[in-house]
């Protein structure tokens, strides 16, 4: 992992935070971002998921804590994260739901030295969410009522001060995600279109 810690911190890798509540639209919108923008899209509960599949050590544990609707150790999370970044050859990357509390947040900085260029929040109604999660369809083990209600408690209790933080730094784009997919992705391209474009265009 030291070479991983030494490419990284060379490299200098330009990284947007996406939060917001579970069901929100972040996955959503991140395609979309890669699409346009050519960034790479990191997931983190993707690769917690895939971490499950594939049989590591920490498959059990994990799969519990995503039940539970519980924020994995960092130290798990950052693993995760660096190998793909190291592993995608890229130099800007989305992190999606990512940090998801201090812990995270304060390991992140630790470890790989990064500072966001900005956080992307998309800020949507519970109700709206939970509308959404319930008809996802796409076999989540934490896409049940009961694990909702608790992801919605650890967002508002653990994930909300994480973005407070950012926002007395000046660094969140805050987008509203109640909105259709479509009108979404016209604020979310407002935010990631350099300056000079938005005046010449
Ligand atoms: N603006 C929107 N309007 C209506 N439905 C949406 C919108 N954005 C996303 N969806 C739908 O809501 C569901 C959740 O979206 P998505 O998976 O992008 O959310 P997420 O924030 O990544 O959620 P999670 O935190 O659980 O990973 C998906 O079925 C998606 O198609
Ligand atoms: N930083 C993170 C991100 C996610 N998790 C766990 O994965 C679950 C699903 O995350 P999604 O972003 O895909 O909704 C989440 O509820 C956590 O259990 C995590 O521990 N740490
Ligand atoms: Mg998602």
């Amino acid at each position: 992992m030291q070479d991983v810690k030494l490419s990284l911190a060379y490299k200098k890798p330009t990284v947007v935070f996406v939060l917001g509540g579970p069901g929100s639209g972040k996955g959503t919108q991140c395609a979309n971002i890669v699409q346009n923008f050519h960034y790479t899209h990191l997931s983190a509960g993707d690769l917690l998921r895939a971490e499950i599949k594939s049989g590591s050590e920490n498959g059990t544990m994990i799969q519990n804590m995503i039940k539970e609707g519980k924020i994995v150790p960092s130290e798990v999370t950052i693993k995760l994260l660096e190998k793909a970044m190291l592993d995608s050859g890229n130099d800007k990357f989305l992190i999606d739901g990512f940090p998801r509390n201090e812990e995270n947040r304060a390991a992140f900085e630790a470890v790989t030295k990064i500072e966001p260029e900005f956080v992307l929040f998309f800020n949507c109604p519970e109700e709206e969410m939970e509308r959404r999660l319930l008809s996802r369809n796409q076999g989540r083990e934490d896409d049940n009522i009961e694990t909702i209600r608790k992801r919605f408690k650890v967002f508002l209790e653990s994930s909300l001060p994480v973005i407070e933080y950012y926002k007395a730094k000046g660094k969140v784009r805050e987008i509203d995600a109640a909105k259709p997919i479509e009108e979404v992705f016209e604020a979310v391209k407002v935010v990631f279109t350099p300056k000079e474009e938005k005046v010449n265009a």
